[in-house]
């Protein structure tokens, strides 16, 4: 089989909250008749991008074509699900005209490249492209390097220590695996701090790689999608601080946690988004995300904070006989204090008794 009969699959990557789904969303809106099949892994175990996308309304939105891998990081899961999603959407009649895959926000994207080579998929599909978003406002808020310094002093302490903080690893990984980068939340900051974000991500990219700004994932569905670089054939450069460490051995996701809680009687929607907020800051809350439930509301609120940055809008209207509840998916640097976090939500519940 030549390489133009295999179907192109995009893979999506880049760090918890930097507007992956919000990416996918756009994508799947302006798709124009083009049949696109969704992986979507995320960590966690709420499911909330995939509920998030369903609830869209959109009509290329349709739920048989969105699968979601949720037994962990596509990364270490690619044997066991990755190989045998890709092989059951392979045998369907309706096969989809493009893939694409939105990997978690903690997920190296190294053993997900690498698996477009395995031999049980490398006939049928090719690697279009892959695609990091960063978070413009995180960056220039120094999220991923305000530990640079602390990280330094480190170094020059004990000069056997190579490792950098796990936020800054983990983002230089996604970074160097990317064929293009999408610059997002442009709306958040200024174009002068654009301008020395896009000189930092440029300096660990690799050369040549393409950085386009966007707001809520607004780019050109056309030049995104048709890459045609079939990027597994490309794997030199791209190589994550593991494999260069390790061998390319199997690596451990235990810098980071995550875990869902769920609020019985939120009343009301303010109190809940400050005891958010409140929460986050207090224990260092990378992301929050998930549903809530407020008293007569015909629709369900949906929840989503990067870093303490809290939003909420009404998604979809609950659904008959649905469980109405407020559940929200908690991630952050291990340890994370689950007693004291899951202490600090239910305040949204006990201030409003
Ligand atoms: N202001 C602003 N907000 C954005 C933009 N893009 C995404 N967001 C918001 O950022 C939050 C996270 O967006 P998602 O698309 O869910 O991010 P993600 O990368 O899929 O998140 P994870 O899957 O949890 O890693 C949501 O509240 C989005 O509405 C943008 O360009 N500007």
């Amino acid at each position: 089989m030549s390489t133009t009969e295999k179907i192109p699959v995009t893979v999506i990557t880049g760090f918890l909250g930097a507007g992956k789904t919000t990416l996918v969303r756009h994508l799947l809106a302006h798709a124009k008749g083009k049949r696109i099949a969704l992986i979507i892994n995320e960590f966690g175990e709420l499911g909330v991008d995939k509920e998030i996308l369903a609830g869209c309304g959109d009509d290329t939105c349709r739920e048989e074509d969105m699968i979601e891998l949720s037994n962990g990081c596509i990364c270490c899961t690619v044997a066991d699900e990755f190989i045998p999603t890709m092989q059951a959407l392979l045998e369907r009649e309706d096969r989809p005209d493009h893939i694409v895959i939105e990997t978690s926000g903690l997920a190296l994207p190294q053993p997900l490249i690498r698996a477009f080579n395995w031999p049980e998929i490398k006939s049928e599909v090719t690697i279009d492209g892959v695609v990091t978003v960063a978070d413009a406002a995180a960056l220039s808020e120094g999220r991923f390097a305000n530990d640079e310094k602390a990280v330094d002093a480190l170094r020059s302490a004990d000069a056997m220590l190579d490792h950098e903080t796990p936020l800054g690893e983990l983002f230089e990984d996604q970074l160097i695996a990317a064929d293009l980068v999408i610059l997002n939340k442009a709306d958040l900051v200024t174009d002068t701090q654009l301008d020395t974000i896009e000189a930092h991500l440029k300096a660990e990219m690799r050369p040549g790689t393409g950085v386009v700004r966007a707001r809520n994932g607004h780019v050109d569905v056309a030049a995104l999608l048709g890459m045609g670089l079939s990027t597994e054939d490309n794997l030199a450069g791209r190589e994550s601080h593991h494999e260069l460490e390790h061998g390319g051995e199997g690596h451990e996701h235990d810098d980071f946690d995550s875990f869902s809680v769920t609020l019985d009687g939120v009343t009301s929607k303010d109190h809940l988004l400050n005891t958010i907020e409140a929460t986050i800051r207090a224990h260092d809350v990378l992301r929050l995300k998930g549903f809530a439930a407020l008293p007569g509301a015909p629709a369900r609120l949906a929840i989503q904070a990067v870093g303490p940055r809290v939003t909420a809008y009404f998604d979809r209207p609950w659904k008959p006989g649905e469980a109405r509840q407020t559940a929200l998916v908690v991630i952050g640097e291990s340890p994370l204090d689950h007693a004291a976090i899951t202490r600090s939500l239910e305040g949204a519940i006990a201030a409003a008794a």
